[in-house]
């Protein structure tokens, strides 16, 4: 079992140190080879993703990066841009399917922003589309408008769309997964406005016949917005495009009580996968020891239920992090009075503790 361990930018090399520690501590062998990826690889090689990142990447069974960006770098030309790394893996590797996860563990209730009541018990599992959309559409750029309200003005444009095959295939995949779960799927699109996603919510209905014994509804991504945190329990399966799945997630992840709990699986057709907290290298804490190292070690969890084939390791993994959180231990993104602070490694420790015990 091969693991390319990519921990990127920010608190990337501290939180996946964590999950390494934690992968190590189990009695499974695994080779693991490191490179550097986002900033890290430009500062060294002079490309976010330089060809041999790349290539052990796709040599590997499985992917475990942490995060990459700065804002250092935002005036870069945007090949360059250390975000071009993700994009570019997801690309490269086929990487359509994206699995976040959001569950409020018990013990979390209070860190939320929400009520408890709203999120005890919450698990969802949104279904993000990952190789589509506006992110990847071409043409994109910059040009002189030549219509609209400032015929002669500097513009910029970018393409959204989607193809058939691409709707099918993660249609496909929301179905199968909401099979195992609640058997609802919402798909969330913006069809009163977008043809893109007329297109999507039309293939959905289509594809959608195909699992008569699972419930499909479809909303529009506002009234989406506004339901996760109005009634978050009603969804089950939440399956969307690129862009809107990107900030969906991000919403939902305060559901869980902090974004440094939203895990994430990225998959191809093969099953080989790319495993990454949903967050990003959160500048403004990097280097301090205070990130919160679960979401990584949850993604390390899932990168052994979906790639590695190990669901007794996953599940043990998945139980210590309960565990320490049942023992009151809490980074600061999910403190509250009446628990113990502690930091990254910290928390990492206590995983490994919690796995050995
Ligand atoms: N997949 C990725 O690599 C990825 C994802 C998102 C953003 N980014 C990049 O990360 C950089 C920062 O972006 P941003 O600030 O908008 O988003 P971010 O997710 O990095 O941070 C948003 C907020 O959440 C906090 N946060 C994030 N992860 C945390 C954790 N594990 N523990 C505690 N707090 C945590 C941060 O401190 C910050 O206040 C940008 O360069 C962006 O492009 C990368
Ligand atoms: C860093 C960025 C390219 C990325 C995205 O937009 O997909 C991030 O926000 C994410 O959610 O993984
Ligand atoms: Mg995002």
């Amino acid at each position: 079992m091969k693991i390319a361990v990519l921990p990127g930018d920010g608190i990337g090399t501290e939180i996946v140190a964590e999950a390494v520690k934690v992968l190590n501590a189990l009695d499974l062998k695994f080779e693991m080879e490191s490179a550097l990826v986002g900033g890290a690889a430009y500062e060294a090689h002079g490309h976010p993703l330089p060809e041999s990142t790349l290539q052990l990447a796709k040599e590997a069974d499985a992917i475990l990066f942490g995060a990459v960006g700065d804002w250092k770098y935002d005036k870069l030309d945007r090949p360059l841009r250390p975000e071009q790394a993700i994009l570019g893996l997801r690309k490269n590797l086929g990487l359509f399917a994206n699995f976040r996860p959001a569950i409020c563990y018990e013990q979390l209730v209070g860190a939320s922003s929400l009520k408890p009541e709203l999120i005890a018990g919450l698990d969802i599992l949104i279904i993000r589309e990952l190789t589509g959309d506006i992110y990847f559409g071409q043409p994109r750029g910059r040009r002189t408008a030549v219509d609209g309200h400032f015929p002669g003005a500097e513009e910029a444009f970018d393409t959204m769309r989607y193809s058939r095959p691409e709707i099918e295939r993660i249609a496909h995949v929301a179905f199968h997964a909401a099979r195992k779960r609640n058997k609802k799927v919402t798909s969330v699109d913006k069809a009163n406005v977008l043809e893109t996603f007329q297109f999507w919510k039309d293939v959905m209905t289509e594809v959608g016949q195909q699992y008569p014994d699972v419930e499909l509804q479809h909303m529009y991504v506002d009234n989406a917005a506004m339901q996760l945190v109005k009634a978050p329990k009603a969804f089950d399966v939440v399956v969307t495009g690129n862009m809107f799945g990107d900030i969906l997630s991000d919403e939902a992840s305060m559901l869980t009580g902090s974004i440094g709990m939203l895990p994430s699986a990225s998959l191809n057709s093969s099953n080989q996968g790319l495993y990454e907290p949903s967050h990003g290298s959160a500048p403004d804490i990097a280097g301090k020891g205070v990130a919160n190292p679960l979401a990584t070690i949850l993604s390390a969890a899932m990168m052994l239920r979906f790639s590695l084939n190990q669901e007794a390791a996953a599940q043990r993994i998945e139980a210590a992090v309960q565990k320490v959180l049942a023992q009151g231990l809490r980074t600061p993104d999910i403190y509250s009075e009446g628990t113990t602070k502690v930091g990254t490694a910290q928390m990492g420790d206590a995983v490994v503790k919690a796995l050995q015990a």
